[in-house]
């Protein structure tokens, strides 16, 4: 049994968790009319309605003396001080120094963290500024009108995400593109249509190493080296973002084109650096700024308000209580606002690269449930798509509903269809209907009993099924970066009650390596002997039909 399992409010948290299963969270707000006051967060810019799971004030109180109990505020404290709390890479986890605004000293073997930050910042917003007011020139002269950010996983996800989601407030004086995929369509689809001579290139790769970006890095420097430029169009045309400068140089990047990472900023948590070069390109730094003040908030939320009334360590509690105790195995990400159609992408990794371990951090097997599977849509198109699933399945599914008062691009009519589905899926999802309702309900329009007989089981939803509401005024820079920080801190909270190392990825390593050796395998006429038959198998018949 784990240290965790031994703690008095786990041992609530068990027995309180058999006795909720076989309640419905409509006799729970039957019983109590305050619900939504007791089980709510209002901060200026956002609203979490958490009433919607199967809890009362007992289990709310347990949850929080767990977090007490397994010290929450202290690691909390440990992370803003730059401790080096990532044990097994002897790291700190600094995210929140990229955003924070204090003037005062932060160190870091040695290094002032806080003037580091500033004067990649500086450096960032002197390139931002002449790139987009067109001072910084191609090769031949002409004004950039293309970013090509080349990068996967940390070095993709948030800063595509925020583009996406922050389109609205682009003056278009560049337009940005997102190269991830190994896969050359992804690539070649993109550059067709662009002209070497006004595109810029961000490498964007913490350890630049990683094979899918460096490939899609050569890439782009033939195809632009195809053209009438030499070599030394390459400094007009490439940057690079990274903490492996050597790498970069080696690559071919000027020393003044390379912008630094810090080991102490995870890729998954690194789009408040210069990763987020091409947001700020294409919104202009200030606004680029605007998303890390609003992530600051955040930040000083989580580091100020008291359990009871903290967002990030509401939602973490709220999880491990849906996961751990009550068995749920996914989470669904629904948002309700075109601008987030990339979030659920976006905090799959996230959530899962970061606590998607079964270890926990003394170096023991964890035996109890830790995070879930993180899944999600827009759930506008997810209602036509798999909410089935959600309202009906065997499997109950905790979600977060996010959506906002205000629609950015208010189209008469749109917005209200939109939010009264949102409104009405959480209510559906936790009400559900009886078959006496169903019943009725038949009977009132008329249907014969063979009929009702047949159908009735079928259209009974049993409901109780959690979600958290999340109602955002509206999508803009400063509270999209209060969003994304909301979940970094959720993320944060978890690892810590579940004893896990939230700030490494070692799971990633071994497919790395095995595709590696295979990679030589499929480019030679060898066939290693270790691989299992299946394998083996798999490889002899692609080289047999590439080279047949
Ligand atoms: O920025 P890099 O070093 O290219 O890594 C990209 C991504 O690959 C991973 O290391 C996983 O393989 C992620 O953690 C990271 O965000």
């Amino acid at each position: 049994m784990s240290s965790r399992q031994s703690l008095d409010s786990w041992k609530k948290l068990v027995s309180l968790a058999k006795e909720k299963q076989s309640q419905h969270m409509n006799d729970l707000f039957a019983e109590d009319t305050q619900r939504f006051d007791k089980f709510s967060i209002e901060l200026p810019k956002m609203l979490l309605d958490y009433s919607k799971n199967l809890i009362d004030s007992e289990v709310m109180t347990a949850l929080f003396s767990l977090a007490n109990e397994c010290e929450v505020t202290q690691w909390r404290e440990k992370m803003f001080a730059g401790e080096k709390i990532n044990k097994t890479e002897e790291r700190a986890v600094l995210h929140t120094a990229l955003r924070r605004s204090s003037k005062a000293p932060l160190w870091v073997d040695g290094e002032n963290v806080t003037l580091s930050v500033a004067n990649q910042l500086a450096k960032m917003e002197e390139f931002v500024d002449s790139v987009r007011q067109g001072h910084w020139l191609g090769y031949s002269g002409k004004r950039i009108t293309d970013i090509v950010n080349i990068g996967v996983g940390g070095s993709n996800l948030g800063p595509q995400m925020v583009t996406e989601a922050l389109k609205h407030y682009s003056d278009n004086s560049v337009n940005v593109h997102y190269v991830s995929n190994v896969d050359g369509a992804q690539i070649v689809e993109i550059l067709r249509p662009l002209d070497p001579e006004k595109v810029l290139f961000i490498v964007s790769s913490k350890t630049f190493t990683t094979t899918e970006t460096m490939t899609n890095a050569k890439t782009a420097i033939k195809w632009l080296t195809a053209s009438s430029f030499d070599d030394k169009s390459v400094a007009k045309h490439f940057v690079a973002v990274t903490a492996n400068k050597e790498n970069a140089m080696s690559f071919g990047i000027e020393a003044d084109n390379i912008f630094d990472m810090w080991d102490w900023v995870g890729g998954r948590f690194s789009l408040w650096s210069a990763i987020g070069l091409a947001i700020a390109l294409d919104l202009g730094f200030d606004k680029f700024k605007e998303l890390l003040d609003g992530a600051n908030e955040m930040d000083q939320h989580f580091v100020d308000a008291p359990l009871e009334n903290n967002m990030p360590a509401v939602m973490a509690l709220l999880s491990v209580w849906n996961t751990t105790f009550l068995g749920a195995r996914s989470q669904a990400i629904l948002p309700y606002d075109q601008t987030l159609h990339m979030l659920a992408a976006y905090l799959q990794q996230a959530e899962m690269e970061s606590n998607g371990k079964s270890v926990s951090w003394d170096g023991n097997e964890i035996d109890y449930p830790t995070v879930p599977s993180i899944w999600g849509e827009l759930g506008i198109n997810g209602q036509h798509a798999f909410y089935q699933y959600l309202h009906q399945s065997n499997n109950v599914v905790p979600a977060d509903f996010i959506g906002s008062v205000e629609s950015v691009t208010p189209v008469q009519g749109h917005h209200e269809t939109l939010m009264s589905n949102f409104f009405a899926q959480t209510q559906a999802l936790m009400t559900g209907v009886n078959e006496a309702q169903v019943r009725e309900d038949l009977k009132a329009k008329g249907r014969t009993d063979e009929y009702i007989n047949k159908v009735a089981p079928h259209k009974v939803h049993k409901g109780n099924r959690p979600t958290n509401t999340l109602l955002l005024k509206r999508i803009d820079p400063r509270t999209l970066g209060s969003l994304i920080a909301l979940y970094e801190n959720k993320i944060f909270v978890q690892g810590i009650i579940l004893q896990i190392c939230s700030f490494d990825q070692w799971g990633v390593e071994l497919g790395k390596g095995l595709a590696a050796s295979i990679q030589a395998e499929l480019e030679s006429d060898d066939i290693s002997k270790s691989h299992d038959c299946s394998t083996a198998h798999l490889i002899a018949y692609y080289k047999n039909a590439t080279r047949s």
